[in-house]
């Protein structure tokens, strides 16, 4: 399971939990404008909007993960099983595999409304990035730095795009089943709960608290829809970076998942791999990983984003412990 979120404080931050019980040796990924994009069906771009994000690099192409470019535009691909498809190439259609998706979007649009334009023409074909790399069933969030936001599901009726009102995503069922569910949880509060059961029944309050009691806590999908958007409603914001990112990651962390409680196989769990988050108004990146909590740092305007080639950092697994004596 994975979940993102747009959180927006004041600047606005963009990323995700990615869980799962394998990794793939994914990178932060530094594309610069002049890095030429080869797409299976479309004209190759060799001058773009530069992006940073989690990739795969893979002969030097950068599958992402999920990314954000220099206008402040991000994108984050979601396991969607059972319900993504993709389809053959159309004439008349610009032809994108989905492999190439936030690449396309993220070299083009500077903001929703560009990547609106730009998604009212796509198709997303089927083509696999290679025999031992098949096409993953993902859907999509797209956020710009307006705190904007939109999802992009191809299911067997064709492609839906709609605009996202609380900013965020997670896996099945589809989008507009989890924004429905958040009905049963429209009690859920911080304040303490008034009591509406009955006048002839004393409730003292026993514990702080109360009032998210009904909070879901699985790890499954739906669940962690409505934590996630509850505590980002909820989160408390500053004036100071260092405090937004703090908060944004307690935001994320709430949803990520410990290693022993999501069985996926005999011996595999799936846990949270990496947290990411994209300050979208300076393009300063922030991850922590699930072993080292610490919030690490890539700021892609210290890189050289005219350059061709793709820069690349290691991420940063190994925690610290700060012994006090
Ligand atoms: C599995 C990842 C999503 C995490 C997630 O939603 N997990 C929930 C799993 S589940 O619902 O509980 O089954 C997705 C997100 C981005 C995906 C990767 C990116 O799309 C980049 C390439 C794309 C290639 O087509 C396949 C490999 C791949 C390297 C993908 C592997 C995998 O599908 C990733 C890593």
């Amino acid at each position: 399971m994975c979940t993102s979120i747009i959180f927006s404080p004041r600047d606005h931050y963009f990323g995700r939990n990615l869980d799962l019980e394998v990794t793939f040796g994914q990178q932060v990924v530094i594309t610069p404008r002049d890095y030429v994009f080869k797409f299976r069906d479309m004209p190759k771009i060799d001058h773009h909007y530069a992006m940073v994000g989690i990739a795969l690099n893979a002969d030097s192409y950068p599958l992402y993960f999920d990314a954000a470019n220099e206008k402040g535009l991000g994108m984050v691909g979601l396991n969607y099983p059972d319900n993504a498809i993709y389809y053959d190439v159309k004439e008349g259609k610009d032809n994108i595999a989905s492999f190439e998706f936030i690449p396309w979007i993220l070299g083009q649009a500077a903001t929703v409304a560009e990547a609106k334009k730009l998604l009212s023409t796509i198709n997303i074909t089927k083509k696999n990035f290679s025999d031992k790399m098949q096409a993953s069933p993902l859907h999509w969030i797209i956020a710009d730095k307006t705190g904007v936001s939109i999802v992009v599901e191809t299911d067997a009726d064709g492609m839906h795009v709609y605009d996202n009102p609380v900013g965020c995503l997670t896996n099945n069922p589809q989008f507009p089943k989890q924004l429905f569910n958040l009905n049963n949880y429209a009690d859920v509060s911080a304040a303490m709960p008034k009591n509406n059961f009955s006048d002839q029944v004393k409730m003292d309050g026993y514990s702080r608290g109360l009032g998210s009691r009904n909070l879901p806590g699985g790890m499954d999908s739906e669940s962690r829809f409505v934590r996630v958007a509850f505590n980002k409603f909820n989160a408390p914001t500053s004036d100071s970076e260092e405090e937004n990112v703090d908060t944004y990651f307690h935001i994320l962390h709430s949803v990520e998942q410990q290693k022993g409680l999501d069985q996926v196989g005999p011996d595999a769990f799936e846990y949270t791999i990496y947290s990411d988050g994209i300050n979208l108004d300076k393009g300063i990146f922030y991850y922590t990983t699930y072993t080292n909590k610490q919030i690490n740092v890539v700021d892609m305007n210290k890189e050289d984003l005219d350059s061709s080639d793709l820069i690349t950092y290691d991420m940063l697994t190994k925690g610290k412990f700060n012994h006090q004596n």
